[in-house]
């Protein structure tokens, strides 16, 4: 089967600092997988390679088989590729459905001269979207005054509302309490699991990745040192080692239901 994503010897050099080096990985239809690592390992450089954001010294990337490597953002985006942010990226004057209609009508490419209708355009597909992430009853509430966890969950369903055929969360959880991370990533599995979307995750909460990743990637100095399951991640020497200062990993093994 086709990965949906292919990467291939990803290489990213800031002057002489080599921040991505040569890292090859797939992401499976369906799958929802993490890249980890301690701060600095090349995690966001990563990211921002495969959105369009930095252009790769070398390597390649594949999305569904066609290449995608130096398209810029907007383009990957419109191939299929969808993003959350760290920090969230609402209009903070408009409620809730209309953030998410904002997004479908530009998924749908209507012209923003629309715009003097667009409160009523996709209103009844911002709702059913609402409602995969549980805002539903939100819908006509300000953005402004929500909570950070249901913003987090509306800017889900934004991404959701250009129907991605994969999508790269970068830090979804940061931020929140540890019961709203749990949520936030039980959704997206059930998300993942239902629409068979696949996600690419960074996370530096160990519990939620162990708890919730099919496929764990640990990335250190810039290097790819391992990517399997959690049990395989977990009984990695090299992994260990890397992680043997903050113990992250440990307490994870203890607490995770994978
Ligand atoms: N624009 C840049 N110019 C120079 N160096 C950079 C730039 N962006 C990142 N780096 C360096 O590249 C390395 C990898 O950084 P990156 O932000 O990708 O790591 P990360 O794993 O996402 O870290 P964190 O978990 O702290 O967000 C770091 O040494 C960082 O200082």
């Amino acid at each position: 089967m086709t990965p949906v994503l292919r990467v291939e010897n990803l290489t990213r050099y800031f002057g002489g600092l080599r921040a991505v080096h040569e890292v090859s990985f797939d992401v499976a239809p369906g799958e929802l997988k993490a890249l980890i690592g301690p701060n600095g390992a090349g995690k966001s450089t990563c990211f921002n390679m495969l959105m369009g954001q930095i252009t790769p010294s070398a390597g390649k990337v594949e999305l569904n088989g066609e290449p995608i490597t130096g398209l810029p953002p907007r383009e990957i985006w419109r191939r299929g590729v969808g993003r959350t942010f760290q920090i969230t990226g609402t209009y903070q004057s408009m409620t809730v459905a209309e953030n998410v209609q904002m997004a479908l009508i530009s998924h749908h490419r209507r012209l923003f001269s629309m715009l003097p209708y667009a409160y009523r355009l996709y209103r009844e597909e911002a709702m059913a979207l609402l409602d995969v992430v549980g805002m539903a009853q939100q819908a006509d509430r300000a953005c402004a005054i929500l909570a950070y966890g249901d913003l987090k969950r509306l800017e889900l369903a934004i991404a959701l509302a250009h129907k991605p055929t994969l999508l790269l969360m970068d830090e979804p959880t940061a931020g929140m309490a540890p019961r709203e991370r749990i949520a936030l990533m039980q959704l997206t599995a059930d998300i993942v699991k239902e629409r068979g979307i696949s996600v690419l995750f960074t996370e530096h909460d160990m519990d939620v990745v162990f708890a919730h990743a099919h496929h764990i990637m640990v990335l250190n100095r810039g290097e790819l040192i391992a990517d399997g399951t959690a049990a395989e991640v977990r009984s990695n020497p090299h992994v260990q080692e890397v992680y043997l200062g903050g113990g992250t990993l440990y307490a994870a093994e203890e607490t995770s239901h994978a």
